[in-house]
């Protein structure tokens, strides 16, 4: 292996530049060139590469978003999409393909694998924390502390007018930001799309609290469940409690990455390097316990992930 590509691929994430100059200068450490790859599979298909050395990823560590840009490409989800960008590769000599994103970004580098023998090495980057065959993916722990500090102003206004507070935050299909910022944010309700949840108990429960003395009621509400601006009008029809609804998107995207963020990201860059320098293929990167891990791709997509019950178990007690 001489040459080797890295992109981003997918929603950003904060902490996916660490991810970018751990790959660069884990590969200039190793004798390889290194090209970087821009805008996703889009910039692939297009040729949008250049070469990177230690100075390209200089002063980027701290920086949220991605240098590279990032895109989600229709094109590269046909076969003939996919034949270009191989073909782009071929002439730019890159043997090993590093993807840096979900588990979209992962099947695309699957398919280049399966059809045209390409090696790639996957890097979860995602705030949303959806893969299974890892314990964190990069930048779900600085979208957390966004959230939280959101969470924070708005008990503050919530305490003042006495109000529910309802915040919907992203995550796809998966709950875990919700799930993790509302036990962290010392909510009072968590609803995520992994756990059934039923409106007259939420009802009630916002009653009790109130009759109790509780000052604020904060609602967490994933997006894979949604609704938040309809449930807060359903909520004060029924509780006749004032009720606002908060939905933070792409905040909870950008920002400087957290410390974990960016010592996950750059122990994840430096394993994908090493892995191809191996001769591995196919495999993706992840921590499990934290101990860097590395699985098969095919078996990483095909796991199902399940939600952490002891936690959903644990906030709804201390909420109390
Ligand atoms: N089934 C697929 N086949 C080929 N490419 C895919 C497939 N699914 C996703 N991709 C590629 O990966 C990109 C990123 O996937 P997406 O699901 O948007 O984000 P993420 O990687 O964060 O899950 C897509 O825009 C597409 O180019
Ligand atoms: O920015 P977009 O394209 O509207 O996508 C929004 C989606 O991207 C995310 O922020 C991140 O998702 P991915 O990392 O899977 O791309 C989701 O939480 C959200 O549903």
């Amino acid at each position: 292996m001489r040459t080797i590509g890295v992109l981003t691929s997918g929603g950003d994430a904060p902490g996916m530049n660490a991810a970018i100059r751990a790959v660069v200068r884990m590969g200039i450490h190793k004798g390889l060139r290194v090209m970087g790859i821009q805008r996703g599979y889009n910039g692939l298909i297009n040729g949008e590469i250049y070469d990177m050395n230690r100075a390209t990823v200089s002063d980027i560590i701290q920086r949220g978003g991605t240098i590279l840009k990032t895109a989600r490409s229709e094109e590269f989800r046909t076969e003939e999409g996919r034949k270009k960008a191989y073909n782009v590769l071929k002439v730019f000599g890159i043997e090993g393909l590093v993807v840096i994103g979900g588990d979209g970004s992962f099947t695309g580098a699957q398919k280049l694998s399966q059809e045209f023998g390409l090696k790639t090495i996957g890097i979860p980057g995602t705030i949303d924390n959806d893969l299974a065959y890892t314990d964190y993916t990069i930048g779900f722990d600085t979208a957390q502390n966004t959230v939280l500090d959101a969470i924070n102003k708005l008990r503050d206004t919530s305490t003042s007018h006495e109000r529910v507070s309802i915040v919907e935050v992203m995550g796809r299909r998966c709950g875990d930001i919700a799930l993790y910022t509302g036990l962290a944010g010392g909510s009072e309700s968590i609803i995520i799309p992994e756990e059934d949840y039923n409106f007259d108990e939420l009802c009630k429960t916002i009653i009790e609290g109130k009759v109790r003395g509780k000052l604020h009621n904060l609602i967490l509400l994933a997006e894979g469940v949604g609704g938040a601006e309809e449930m807060a009008k359903k909520i004060q029809d029924v509780t006749g409690i004032d009720t606002r609804a908060t939905v933070l998107g792409h905040i909870q995207r950008g920002g400087s990455p957290s410390a974990f963020d960016r010592v996950l990201a750059s122990r994840l860059g430096a394993r994908a390097v090493e892995l191809l320098c191996e001769g591995k293929s196919q495999r993706v990167v992840g921590i499990k316990d934290n101990k860097i891990v590395d699985i098969d791709i095919n078996e990483a997509l095909a796991m199902k992930r399940e939600s952490n019950r002891e936690l959903y178990e644990l906030a709804k007690i201390l909420s109390y």
